[in-house]
């Protein structure tokens, strides 16, 4: 670790013992101006931290955490397009994707942004073509259903962005295969007219066996129907791997391409966005690509005390590296966010996952939380009583629109509003014993009976969340605050030290799973596995020749 980072690390270890916020409750009693000073935000969107157990000082340490991390010179060597994934060789440019026509982003010397506005220029003619209805199935009839096959990043993204942006959707509907059980296919599909459906094999590598298995079925499903000549007219993929895409027999014209500078998971705004594309119309996918330039403009030119993905990434560093909190909870307050927690899973901890360094030696600290969430209230009426009064301190991100798109329901979003600031106020000031042991009381509870529950309904409080506010989830909104996580988890990625753009990690189960292959069939004794493994396999394998 390099020295400054360690000095910068070991403050903020003092800090945290001598001198941090101990007592919010106290901490806003004694300055209510904390609810302006620890803000911030970008247009619309607003970033409340000031129930985060911070004060001036741990904003100062953690402005210098940045400066030793080298935050702002490493971010500008990624909109540079310098080959930061030193791993796979590889520049990080999904933010080129985004950029506008006269950007000039350059990838061993030679300009990225024709290249990626040729491919959303020819999405758009696709995508509006399928909308219009004069892009057509095999028999002449229109499409109205979109079954995209993709896993991870080639999936997430847009099934995640598509339910978000449900109130932009006037394309044919849209379907998600991930899966490699059969059941999701099989779900999917039955109930499906194949002369109406467009399948989108959606795969960066164009290897994924759950996806290469699933086209294959899929395929089956179109030409069992209406044969071999339909494939044509009813597949596109999307892929960087154009030479394994040639080899599926598909029209050249509905093939997209994008490069292998595009994490998968950072994927969404390339041609992995069609299905969304087609879901709400290029000029919306075009307001989605703006509000993450937005925030790249942002990222790229505010000053640390303003910035917010290097705020927000400052205090995950906080509550992770400091105070030792091994997870965080993302809640939106939208129900059509409710697939965001689970992209963030993969944004975050399939970048920050890991436990060597970009040096190649062990990290010295811990790496990225465990991210989890889902939508409130519903969270609120499961998992909700371990945040409050559970062992472990769950730092919460709440997310809430000041406005929805039902507004003859307006009455429904203030009560979802109320539920959102409620939470985070409860878990912020708590209740202490005698607070709960005087409510008993003036509820008619006896002396021994207030003495009995009082502990039970005792809050420590002092349990941080960060709120999120913006005016209505529009494209626009969407791709801003994506964009806001994926600039956050670099951040924290230069603090801990990673390489955030690699995933060598999924790869010991994907050899794994190949070489089990033939000893679940039976046609192997599998020698070299373990004894378990070996008895599970025997135990299934009995079980599937009963039937
Ligand atoms: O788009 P592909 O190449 O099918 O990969 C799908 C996903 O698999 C992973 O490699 C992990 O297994 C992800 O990083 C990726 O998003």
């Amino acid at each position: 670790m390099n020295p400054a980072l360690q000095t910068a690390l070991s403050e903020l270890k003092s800090h945290h013992t001598d001198a941090a916020v101990k007592d919010l409750r106290a901490a806003f009693a004694a300055d209510p101006g904390r609810a302006t000073r620890f803000a911030a935000g970008l247009d619309d969107l607003r970033m409340d931290y000031s129930k985060c157990a911070v004060n001036d000082e741990t904003m100062r340490l953690l402005a210098e955490l940045a400066a030793s991390s080298k935050v702002e010179a490493r971010r500008d060597a990624m909109f540079a397009g310098e080959a930061i994934n030193s791993t796979e060789g590889r520049s990080v440019l999904h933010t080129a994707l985004r950029a506008g026509k006269d950007a000039d982003i350059r990838v061993d010397g030679e300009s990225v942004v024709p290249g990626v506005h040729a491919v959303l220029d020819a999405m758009a003619a696709f995508a509006e073509g399928v909308r219009g209805g004069t892009l057509c199935g095999a028999t002449g009839k229109p499409f109205t259903d979109v079954v995209n096959i993709g896993i991870g990043g080639s999936d997430l993204g847009p099934v995640m962005a598509t339910l978000a942006l449900a109130p932009y959707h006037d394309g044919p509907r849209l379907h998600f295969v991930s899966n490699v059980d059969g059941a999701h296919i099989t779900d999917t599909l039955s109930g499906l007219d194949p002369e109406t459906t467009l399948i989108i094999i959606a795969s960066k590598t164009f290897t994924t066996i759950e996806t290469m298995t699933n086209a294959a079925t899929a395929r089956e499903f179109i030409v069992s129907q209406l044969g071999e000549a339909a494939v044509a007219k009813h597949f596109a993929a999307v892929s960087t791997a154009l030479d394994k895409v040639a080899a599926f027999g598909l029209n050249e014209t509905r093939v997209f391409g994008f490069w292998d500078w595009v994490g998968g998971r950072y994927s969404l705004w390339s041609a992995i966005g069609l299905p969304l594309m087609i879901a709400i119309g290029s000029e919306a996918f075009g307001e989605f690509l703006a509000g993450a330039r937005a925030m790249d403009t942002h990222f790229k030119n505010a000053p640390v005390a303003e910035n917010l993905p290097i705020l927000l990434g400052l205090l995950g560093i906080w509550h992770r590296l400091i105070c030792n909190h091994p997870s965080r909870a993302i809640i939106p307050y939208e129900q059509r966010l409710s697939r965001f927690p689970a992209y963030l899973q993969q944004l975050d901890m399939e970048s920050n996952g890991k436990s060597v360094g970009i040096d190649g030696q062990p990290l010295e600290t811990a790496s990225g939380p465990i991210v989890w969430g889902e939508p409130g209230t519903n969270g609120q009426h499961a998992f909700f009583q371990l945040l409050h009064q559970g062992s472990d301190v769950i730092p919460v991100e709440f997310m809430i629109a000041a406005n929805g798109h039902e507004t003859q329901l307006a009455h429904q979003h203030e009560l979802l509003i109320a539920n959102c600031l409620a939470q985070s106020e409860a878990l912020m000031r708590g209740r202490t014993t005698q607070e709960a042991h005087a409510q008993l009381i003036s509820a008619g509870a006896s002396e021994a009976e207030a003495a009995r529950l009082a502990p039970h309904k005792t809050f420590s409080g002092n349990r941080p969340s960060i709120t999120i506010v913006y005016d209505r989830l529009t494209p626009f909104a969407l791709g801003r605050l994506i964009a806001l996580y994926e600039h956050r988890v670099f951040v924290e990625a230069q603090v801990f030290g990673i390489n955030a753009f690699d995933q060598w990690g999924v790869e010991l189960g994907k050899e794994l799973a190949t070489a089990l292959l033939p000893v679940v069939k039976g046609e192997s004794t599998g020698e070299g596995h373990d004894a378990s493994t070996l008895s599970l396999a025997k135990t299934i394998l009995a079980m599937r020749e009963k039937g």
